[in-house]
């Protein structure tokens, strides 16, 4: 059997008395968009940084094609691309700087790096503006460049959080459709979402996490059936993780 692309094994992280993520196991096999779907505080974003190798588990480990981020670092890492929610963009370099930038620090050689750059800001509709500085870039412009620095190393795995949040049609289509392509190719594409839409939408399998645990998983459909088969997405969301979430949700958060 081929190595799960992402494998998440008893993770946990503890703040103090909070336990954001508790005794998770996940496996998402190569070439599938999953969605990880969760209110406010669920534990999404500590998941994606403690593969990232951004922060430590207490317990349990994350393997990206079959290398522990504890134990194989470098060599789990190397396939992967994390975007963080609010990735940060050095202000004074142009978009074709910051992907060079980005392409050094991942080894990869210029003359490589060079037309995947330019390949990626004609596609992100960022080349016209190739001459400006990112200070100048709305959100969207900087979430698109963001997530072309993210595949300039030519990763199979990406792990993103919150990737459509703030982003106009637009630029929320861009993202959608160079997404379905990333997973055509056969790579791999893990995304956190607290709409339901987000995941409804695009993921092939949505995983709902409240309190730092996973509470269901499965295909729109099997997570449908769970509430007797008529039941929307939003349903089995909040029959799972409860009164919190449907607060927050009414807060607009
Ligand atoms: N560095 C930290 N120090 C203390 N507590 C933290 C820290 N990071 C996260 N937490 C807590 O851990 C829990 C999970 O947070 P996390 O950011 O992983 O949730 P999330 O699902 O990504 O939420 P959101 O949708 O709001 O981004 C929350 O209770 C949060 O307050």
């Amino acid at each position: 059997m081929a190595a799960a692309a992402l494998e998440l094994r008893g993770l946990s992280k503890r703040f103090g008395a909070v336990r954001a993520v508790h005794e998770l196991d996940l496996r998402v096999p190569q070439g599938e968009l999953y969605a990880l779907l969760g209110p406010n505080g669920a534990g999404k974003t500590t998941t994606l940084r403690m593969v990232a190798g951004l922060l430590a588990p207490d317990r349990g480990d994350a393997l990206i094609l079959g290398a522990s981020v504890r134990e194989r670092p470098t060599e789990a890492k190397r396939a992967l691309a994390y975007l963080p929610d609010d990735p940060m963009l050095y202000g004074k370099l142009r978009p074709g700087e910051y992907l060079e930038f980005v392409a050094g620090l991942w080894g990869v050689p210029p003359e490589e790096a060079a037309p995947r750059a330019e390949a990626l800001l004609e596609r992100f509709d960022l080349w016209r503006h190739r001459r400006d500085l990112t200070e100048t870039f709305s959100r969207g412009m900087k979430q698109k460049l963001a997530l072309a620095g993210a595949l300039v190393h030519a990763p199979k795995v990406m792990i993103l959080d919150e990737p459509l949040t703030g982003l106009d049609a637009a630029a929320a289509r861009d993202v959608k459709a160079l997404l379905a392509d990333f997973v055509s190719a056969g790579n791999t594409v893990v995304l956190t979402t607290h709409i339901m839409e987000v995941a409804e939408r695009l993921a092939e399998r949505i995983g709902i996490l409240s309190g730092g645990s996973l509470r269901a998983e499965g295909t729109l459909a099997e997570l449908r059936a769970l509430s007797g088969g008529e039941g929307s997405l939003e349903e089995v969301f909040l029959e799972l993780v409860g009164d919190g979430a449907e607060q927050q949700e009414r807060a607009g958060a």
